[in-house]
């Protein structure tokens, strides 16, 4: 074993929330180290949000031509899967080294390896085949994400998870999805689009639990539109190889037959790799507890990110929001973490996002709910998109509180709708923005 190195922060996980801290921590001129076991940063860009969001780049072309067909377009569009995974490849191959090398440009120590305590200030850095390093720091941020969440029956082992879907060689004619979440739609969206026969089938009585269900009612007439067949109170209860295919036995008895299956049924924390309890650090199933600082139960060790059981949405700019306010803490500006109003979209096709307060129980809360068919507004209209729908929240003083937005759009429109209920906006005060026209913000003054 080397000697050890000694450091103001250590930083274990290289994701968004790892990195943010490791850049600004040292650019406040601190001494720190980030500790990476896989791919330098992370989830979201190497197996996550950005490849996803290429694939879904196809997608959309393919869903604009199609809506156009007949009225401007003439011929088919499809999806190329080798290209398009090629595509996908070709940005994502690039990512773990251009992040290292972002780290040795800015100056910033790193080590590869997988961290586990062996006290509350130090930790075991080990990779194969290697010395392993000890490393000491007065302060320690623990930024390690979540992985897939397993299942258990017979032949699970048959299954893929989100980033093996992501690499994908080829598409098979039938794919089925277990789960009825974000990676669940996002997954069956492109999917689809590219050609396969879609199932998803969903253990609950219901897709995206946590949106407002009239919005996911529409989503789901969309999906369903788009070839995808749902089944839900429905688990796999064995899987089986035969011949190149896989049988999927379903609770209700029936089978069904695909190339492929995926496991998209939430994420775990890896908080369990650490030897936490080395450390004195408090955790439970869903993450690592932290207090309104972010500390976890040693004063001396932050959780941010995925894996802090914080209440707010697993997303990446929430993590990277975390990491700065733990650079804070650390740079002695002590203040509990406030949360802005967070946005999370669905990438499917149409696109689900939500902001604020949830639309499907506010009107019960005492607000007044508006539900806007904005099929035949320009913005859709002009597209041939077949569906496109607002429910906005709005309170006594006339300020937007909250929104769920179904629309190819949805991921740029619920940024401004997160705007104006950030800063508090009225109609009044909208309308004496001026927006370019017609664009999607045109539009904004008319959702109050
Ligand atoms: C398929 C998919 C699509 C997604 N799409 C979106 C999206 O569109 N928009 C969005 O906002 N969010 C999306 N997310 C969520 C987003 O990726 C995460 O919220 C974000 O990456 C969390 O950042 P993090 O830094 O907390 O963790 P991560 O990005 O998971 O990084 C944690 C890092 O810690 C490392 N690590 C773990 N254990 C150890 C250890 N013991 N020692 C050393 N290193 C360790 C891991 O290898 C990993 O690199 C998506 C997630 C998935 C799976
Ligand atoms: N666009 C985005 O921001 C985005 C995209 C993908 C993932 N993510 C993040 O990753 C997380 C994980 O995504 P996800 O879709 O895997 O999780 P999720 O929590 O969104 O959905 C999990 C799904 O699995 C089902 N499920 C749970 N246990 C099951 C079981 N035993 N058997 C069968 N089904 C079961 C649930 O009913 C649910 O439908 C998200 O919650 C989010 O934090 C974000």
């Amino acid at each position: 074993m080397s000697e050890t190195e000694q450091y103001d922060v250590a930083i274990i996980g290289a994701g968004p929330a790892g990195l943010a801290a490791a850049h600004q921590l040292h650019d406040a001129g601190k001494k720190v180290v980030i500790i990476e076991k896989y791919l330098w940063g992370g989830t979201c860009p190497n197996y996550g949000c950005d490849p996803k969001k290429i694939l879904l780049g196809a997608v959309e072309a393919k869903e604009y031509a199609d809506f156009l067909t007949g009225t401007g377009i003439d011929g088919k569009v499809t999806i190329n899967w080798t290209d398009l995974m090629a595509r996908k490849n070709q940005y994502t191959d690039g990512i773990s080294q251009g992040t290292e090398q972002s780290l040795v440009t800015s100056g910033v120590d790193h080590l590869a390896g997988k961290a586990t305590f062996i006290d509350e200030h130090t930790a075991v850095v080990s990779q194969d085949n290697q010395v392993a390093v000890h490393v000491t720091a007065t302060d320690w941020i623990v930024a390690v994400g979540q992985r897939p969440a397993e299942l258990t029956f017979p032949g699970v082992e048959l299954t893929i998870d989100s980033e093996q879907f992501l690499s994908l060689p080829s598409l098979p004619d039938e794919v089925v999805i277990i789960g009825g979440g974000f990676v669940a739609i996002e997954f069956a969206t492109i999917a689809a689009a590219a050609g396969a026969n879609v199932t998803l089938l969903v253990h609950s009585d219901q897709l995206l639990r946590s949106f407002d269900d009239e919005m996911v009612d529409s989503l789901m007439d969309q999906l369903d539109d788009r070839g995808i067949h749902m089944y839900f109170d429905t688990e796999v209860t064995e899987l089986k190889a035969v011949d190149d295919q896989f049988e999927a036995t379903l609770s209700f008895g029936n089978t069904l037959t695909a190339g492929v299956v995926v496991r998209a049924v939430g994420r775990v924390g890896n908080h369990d790799t650490l030897a936490l309890d080395q450390a004195q650090v408090q955790f439970r199933d869903e993450g690592i507890l932290v207090d309104r600082y972010l500390r976890t139960s040693n004063a001396h060790i932050y959780a941010v990110g995925d894996v802090a059981y914080s209440p707010v949405p697993k997303i990446t700019p929430v993590a990277s929001y975390e990491a700065h306010h733990v650079v804070q803490e650390i740079l002695g500006t002590s203040h509990p973490i406030t949360y802005p109003a967070m946005p999370v979209v669905v990438y499917g096709t149409p696109k689900l996002a939500k902001v604020g307060v949830q639309t499907g129980t506010a009107a019960q809360n005492g607000y007044t709910v508006k539900d806007i068919d904005m099929t035949s507004w320009y913005t859709a209209y002009r597209q041939g998109e077949p569906a496109s729908r607002i429910r906005v929240a709005i309170d006594q003083a006339g300020r937007l509180v909250g929104a769920t937005v179904m629309s190819s759009h949805a991921d740029e429109l619920i940024n401004y709708l997160t705007t104006a209920i950030n800063q508090g906006l009225t109609q009044e005060t909208v309308t004496q923005q001026l927006f370019a026209y017609p664009s999607v913000a045109s539009d904004l003054s008319y959702f109050f």
